[in-house]
């Protein structure tokens, strides 16, 4: 769980970290139907798990909602020396797929607050639509109570005082 405020919105994010082995990938499509942001990682020091980074992606296509959000991530980029994965075939792919990209470090934490706000930025903006009409409907919500405590209407009874404890 992890709390970010995005503009004066706080967003409580629930994170599963879904296991890469091809052994647990039944359990793993079943997180994604609820999920309404995924990381796509694959790992800078490693050209096989770029490699299979075309993979998870139809998955994520195939069993995700139609309006989940995706952000690529290159981690481990503080292993500099062990680099596979040049950073523009990360830039490339993420092009190709209409994702976001990061090359971030677990170890170092470079990018990850940043890649995590935009991820949950791109979901707000996906989800808007329901934010608003939820915000509307709050707000109405709070206006009639407003009008109901002005005019004194707690019970029901029209001729209640205008000061009640209820
Ligand atoms: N140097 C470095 N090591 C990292 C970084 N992120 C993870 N690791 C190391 O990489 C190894 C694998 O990390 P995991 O978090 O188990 O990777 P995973 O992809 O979740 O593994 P599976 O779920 O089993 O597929 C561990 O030894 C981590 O300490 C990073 O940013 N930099």
């Amino acid at each position: 769980m992890k709390t970010l405020e995005i503009d004066g919105i706080k967003v409580r994010i629930q994170i599963w970290d879904t296991a890469g082995q091809e052994r647990y990938q039944t359990i793993t499509k079943q997180y994604y139907r609820r999920a309404q942001g995924i990381f796509l990682v694959y790992d800078i020091t490693s050209e096989r798990s770029f490699q299979h980074i075309m993979k998870w992606a139809s998955d994520v296509d195939e069993y995700a909602p139609e309006k989940v959000q995706k952000v690529l991530i290159g981690n481990k980029s503080d292993e500099e020396h062990k680099r596979q994965v040049a950073t523009e075939q990360g830039n490339k792919l993420a092009k190709a797929y209409g994702m976001d990209f990061f090359e971030t470090s677990a170890f170092t934490n470079h990018n990850i607050t940043e890649s995590f706000t935009r991820l949950a930025e791109l979901v707000l903006q996906a989800n808007k639509k329901d934010l608003d009409l939820l915000r509307v409907s709050i707000n109405d919500q709070l206006d009639l109570a407003a009008l109901e405590e002005e005019a004194g209407v707690c019970d029901g009874s029209s001729n209640a005082q205008k000061t009640c404890w209820c």
